[in-house]
């Protein structure tokens, strides 16, 4: 049997190569690559370790027609097109946990950094000066660290903090009161968060929620006097306004490991601001941390190519060979209808049941919860997938609920998923046609049969004629082309769904269109 052949083509811990070598891997070692020389061999590749430098963009996957998994030595998958691998049967894994404290202490370092000014002061001193009286610090002790992001790193740095004599806040839409009461930090909204806290440490992923977080708006409306630090990723804070803002002593200091572009450009607006201090990338840059997430990745990369075993998949199920082929269309199902209730709440969620009818009442219930979590909380983190989305909804005090019922209803089997949100109870329902092509049968008591796939878009209206062609005119006009197209209402004249799919991606501007047609109540882009 030939070997398979695997790549790293990011600077990576000598061990990584050792690994793969003793678990039966040829291993090349490539780093520093343009996209153009990357794609020219990446066609003879079955495995890709990675860390943050390499983008595996559409391009990328298309010249790798041997590719079968990408590794990524961290945690941040942002620079990997998941849904487009996916679609290609290509595996993505991360090392979700290997370099989290290594990270959380880079954010303390720079806190302190901004505290006391020391790279500027180190500067000024090295340089022959003993500028003594141009420094005045401030005390950390006793300050309030508002926390953006309260998972794995969030939850280290709170600890640190704490350690640290600082009281500790958290906007997270997932921290639930009783995890908020176990880690001692008390849960806020953003806009509270922001008028109390002296500092704020930012730890989540980079997603559409989550892009611009700290707005010029909020900024301007924030804590005078506040200082920011940056150790998730780029694009969370509007550059522009920080710099803005720093001028004009809004903010005090800002200390950023991460861009939005990386490498940012020699003349960054930022650059030589006041107040404002950076590091390239280094949050995960300890030997440790190094050592961790290489060994992780070589191991988990190898254990694929070589046994077919899979561990920290972000787009893939862990499951036995006997179960996998009766189970797939299931949780296929389940994790759709899991992103569908995901995407469609809103506020604090705390609880969810996933009930089992029909045929689906005698399977082995636990991928079917996992796949479910991984859809409810991918939006929330690209360290779930199915394997760990049921652990990290215990750890985050999500109540998850598994109810079996024998009897078989209208379906011959069924998945319903239910959410308690601050708005009450939200349930969709699914099933399976010819036991292997999933359905959505149910959305929030309303009747409607769809697959759900691609690019979709929901819009909750009241039934009125004429309501349809108004939505094809905006659609057509806009060059979007409707694929499939849904109905459901509760009663004739009373509230109709109507859930499309198109081919294209629907922006934030079409749907604010389409919210302003008469009759239309809710409007939401999806994607699956
Ligand atoms: N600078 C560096 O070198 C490193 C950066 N990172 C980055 O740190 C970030 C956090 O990593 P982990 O803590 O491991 O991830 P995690 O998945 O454990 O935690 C992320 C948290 O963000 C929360 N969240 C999601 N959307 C939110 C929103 N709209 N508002 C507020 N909170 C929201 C989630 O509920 C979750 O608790 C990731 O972006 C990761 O890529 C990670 C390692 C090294
Ligand atoms: O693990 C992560 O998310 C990181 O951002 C670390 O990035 P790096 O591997 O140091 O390029």
């Amino acid at each position: 049997m030939t070997k398979p052949k695997v790549l790293i083509s990011d600077k990576m811990d000598p061990n990584a190569a050792k690994i793969f070598a003793e678990r039966g891997c040829d291993v090349d070692v490539i780093t520093g690559k343009t996209p153009e020389e990357l794609k020219a061999i990446i066609g003879q590749y079955d495995g890709l370790a990675i860390r943050s430098a390499t983008k595996v963009t559409k391009e990328i996957l298309d010249a790798a027609p041997n590719l079968k998994v990408i590794g990524r030595a961290g945690i941040g998958v942002d620079n990997v097109d998941i849904p487009y691998a996916s679609s290609k049967g290509v595996v993505v894994m991360n090392t979700p946990f290997g370099n989290s404290i290594t990270t959380a202490e880079h954010a303390i370092a720079m806190i302190m950094a901004l505290a006391r000014q020391i790279p500027e002061a180190d500067r000024r001193t090295q340089a022959g000066e003993w500028p003594k009286n141009d420094f005045m610090g401030i005390e950390v002790t006793g300050k309030t660290l508002g926390l953006i992001g309260a998972g794995n790193i969030g939850s280290i740095v709170a600890s640190r903090a704490q350690g640290l004599k600082m009281k500790v806040i958290a906007y997270d839409p997932f921290l639930t009161e009783d995890r908020a009461i176990e880690m001692g930090i008390e849960k806020v909204d953003l806009d509270t968060l922001l008028s109390r806290a002296d500092f704020v440490s930012l730890h989540t992923p980079l997603t559409d929620q989550t892009r611009n977080i700290l707005s010029r708006e909020r900024l301007e409306n924030a804590k005078p006097g506040i200082r920011i630090v940056n150790c998730a990723r780029g694009g969370l804070i509007d550059e522009v306004a920080l710099k803005d803002l720093l001028l004009s002593g809004q903010v005090a200091g800002a200390a950023l490991d991460v861009f939005e572009k990386e490498p940012p450009a020699p003349d960054h607006p930022l650059f030589g601001t006041p107040g404002f201090i950076c590091t390239p990338h280094l949050g995960a840059s300890t030997t440790e941390a190094q050592v961790n997430v290489a060994l992780q990745v070589a191991e988990q990369i190898s254990d694929f190519l070589v046994n077919g075993g899979v561990t920290n998949a972000l787009n893939m199920p862990s499951l036995s060979a006997e179960e996998a082929p009766k189970l797939k269309p299931y949780m296929a199902l389940a994790e759709k209808l899991g992103s569908l209730v995901g995407q469609l709440s809103h506020g604090n969620l705390e609880k969810i049941s996933i009930e089992r009818e029909g045929a689906a009442a005698s399977l082995n219930g636990k991928p079917i919860t996992g796949a479910v979590l991984a859809g409810f909380m991918r939006r929330y983190s690209d360290s779930v997938n199915m394997v760990n989305a049921p652990y990290l909804a215990r750890e985050r005090g999500l109540d998850v609920r598994e109810v079996r019922h024998d009897r078989e209803g209208v379906y011959h089997t069924l998945v319903r998923v239910t959410v308690e949100t601050s708005q009450g109870p939200r349930s969709v329902a699914g099933t399976l046609f010819g036991d292997a092509a999933p359905r959505l049968v149910e959305i929030f008591g309303i009747g409607i049969e769809a697959d759900l796939a691609g690019h979709m878009l929901y819009i909750v209206n009241e039934d009125a004629p004429g309501f349809i062609g108004r939505i094809g005119t905006l659609l057509g006009q806009a060059g979007i082309n409707i694929g499939t197209f849904h109905l459901g209402r509760r009663q004739a004249g009373g509230e109709a769904v109507l859930l499309l799919s198109v081919d294209q991606p629907i922006n934030e501007e079409l749907v604010q269109q389409a919210a302003k047609i008469e009759g239309v109540k809710m409007v939401k882009a999806l994607e699956f």
